[in-house]
């Protein structure tokens, strides 16, 4: 699994670029879950030190006969996913593959969310600081990693208990079992609880904890990456266009109904669910599904669900155009009081014109193409995005959401109609650049009819 590096020719061996690129390869270690989790303890290092274990500490894993449960351990950020966390989740997939007592491998992450994406304030930072390519890179180590699940030859469960966004799908829904909770349900036991812990212990918590999965790139000048163009096209009539094009959040019963997840199990009983998937011994897919059955669920999908309008979902989202599904949208909505219609409207028109165009080209291609394919497609829009010769909505949508937080994105060009196809057209051509080349995928040998993409 070695390939030639496309930013600076170097050998790039599988996954692990982290550690020989950035960290001293004596840290490279996996830390069993441990008392080095608490960060108090940290102190007792120097401040050097103190780095390196900190971000070791930001992936965990424990280790229990055979199987492994992946940690995301960056709880105040939401999980969000810096480059470390990227390169150390493909380390780890990869060795988990390899090794013959792993059967399952079992990916939750710590806190009140699964995963909120990419650190994008962090990347930005880091783009500006060393250069686009830097971006690149991340891109380029997520992707293969998104790849490797995609085509994973054991079975394996990501616990959705809470936000997942962006990168957040990517490092879930192409596996094999998504189980996705409820976290929604407000009966007035709950909504004190939730209270307490909101004013108490998380003064900060703002969104709602129903709402868990959402694809928010048009937002930030972006587009649904990490095989979005694959996954999105893959749900059922025009709903992915829907919510790539939107942003729009799901619960976990959307998830289900919808099919990015394959289970709901009830927060309450995750912990027994766990205990139970622990004790596998096998990597038989119909032994690990078995046991998720036994702790599902059907949830009731809310009533203002636009999963329920989905004939009205395809009228809108099959058009051609960002323009014509907006002049669809604003005609259903003078026939119809479904509040979704209007939370459409006013999200479409508050995204980067540049990224609804680039997301609808990306998804409409994608029907047509494999994962692989997918992202190395996407891999091409990620490099143009982080270079910003042609646009420089990406820097400016997280500036506005993420670092200055003043909701007041500046969007080049600012209207639909300025758009120019060329423009779209090369973000999807090769860079300009005589070191760069197009993301190289791990090879994949033999795989088991159970690694085949999964949506
Ligand atoms: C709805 C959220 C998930 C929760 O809202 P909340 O409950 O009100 O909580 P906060 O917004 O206060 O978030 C808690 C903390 O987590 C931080 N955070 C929360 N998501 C994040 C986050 N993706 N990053 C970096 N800090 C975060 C957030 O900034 C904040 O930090 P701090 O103010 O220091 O406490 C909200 O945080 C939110 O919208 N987050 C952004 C979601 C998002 O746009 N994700 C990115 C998708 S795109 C992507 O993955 C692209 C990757 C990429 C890769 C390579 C490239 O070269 C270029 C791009």
């Amino acid at each position: 699994m070695s390939s030639q590096n496309p930013i600076n020719g170097s050998e790039d061996q599988g996954f692990n670029r982290c550690s020989s690129d950035h960290y001293s390869a004596k840290w490279d270690i996996v830390f069993v879950c441990s008392a080095l989790e608490k960060k108090p303890l940290l102190s007792c290092f120097s401040f050097e030190t103190s780095f390196f274990l900190s971000l070791f500490l930001q992936i965990l894993v424990e280790q229990e006969s055979y199987v492994r449960t992946i940690i995301l351990n960056r709880p105040q950020q939401l999980n969000a996913l810096s480059f470390y966390m990227v390169c150390k989740l493909g380390e780890l997939f990869t060795a988990y593959e390899e090794d013959y007592n792993v059967k399952l491998v079992i990916l939750k992450g710590k806190g009140r969310s699964f995963c909120a994406g990419g650190d994008v304030a962090y990347i930005v930072r880091d783009t500006i600081a060393g250069g686009w390519k830097s971006g690149a890179k991340y891109f380029w180590n997520e992707y293969r990693m998104n790849y490797l699940l995609a085509t994973y030859k054991k079975p394996q469960v990501s616990i959705l208990n809470g936000f997942v966004m962006g990168g957040g799908a990517g490092v879930s829904v192409h596996g094999q079992f998504r189980v996705a909770t409820e976290n929604s349900i407000m009966d007035m036991a709950y909504f004190v609880f939730v209270l307490l812990i909101v004013f108490v212990e998380q003064p900060r918590t703002n969104s709602s904890f129903n709402e868990v999965f959402a694809m928010p790139e048009t937002a930030i000048g972006l587009y649904p990456d990490v095989g979005g163009s694959y996954f999105l096209s893959r749900l059922p009539g025009f709903f992915g266009e829907y919510l790539g094009l939107t942003g729009e959040r799901l619960d976990g019963a959307e998830m289900l109904a919808c099919g990015l997840a394959t289970h709901f199990v009830p927060a309450k009983n995750l912990l027994a669910m766990e205990e139970a998937l622990c004790k596998v011994t096998t990597s038989d897919p119909a032994v690990v599904s078995t046991i998720l059955d036994k702790f599902s669920v059907q949830p009731h999908l809310k009533e203002k669900s636009a999963y329920h309008r989905i004939e009205v979902v395809d009228r809108c989202f099959s058009r051609r155009t960002i323009e014509e599904i907006l002049a669809a949208l604003e005609i259903e909505a003078l026939n119809s009081s479904d509040d979704w219609i209007i939370a459409a409207i006013q999200s479409i028109k508050k995204a980067s014109p540049l990224s609804l165009k680039l997301s609808l080209k990306q998804i409409r291609k994608g029907r047509l193409q494999g994962i692989g394919q997918c992202l190395i497609m996407e891999y091409r829009l990620g490099c143009h995005a982080v270079e910003r010769k042609l646009s420089n909505d990406f820097f400016e949508g997280c500036r506005a959401k993420l670092i200055d937080k003043d909701g007041s994105p500046k969007w080049q060009p600012s209207r639909l109609e300025l758009i120019q196809d060329e423009i779209v057209d090369q973000f999807f051509a090769k860079m300009d650049d005589q070191e760069w080349e197009d993301l190289k995928l791990p090879r994949r040998d033999n795989l088991p009819a159970l690694a085949m993409a999964k949506l």
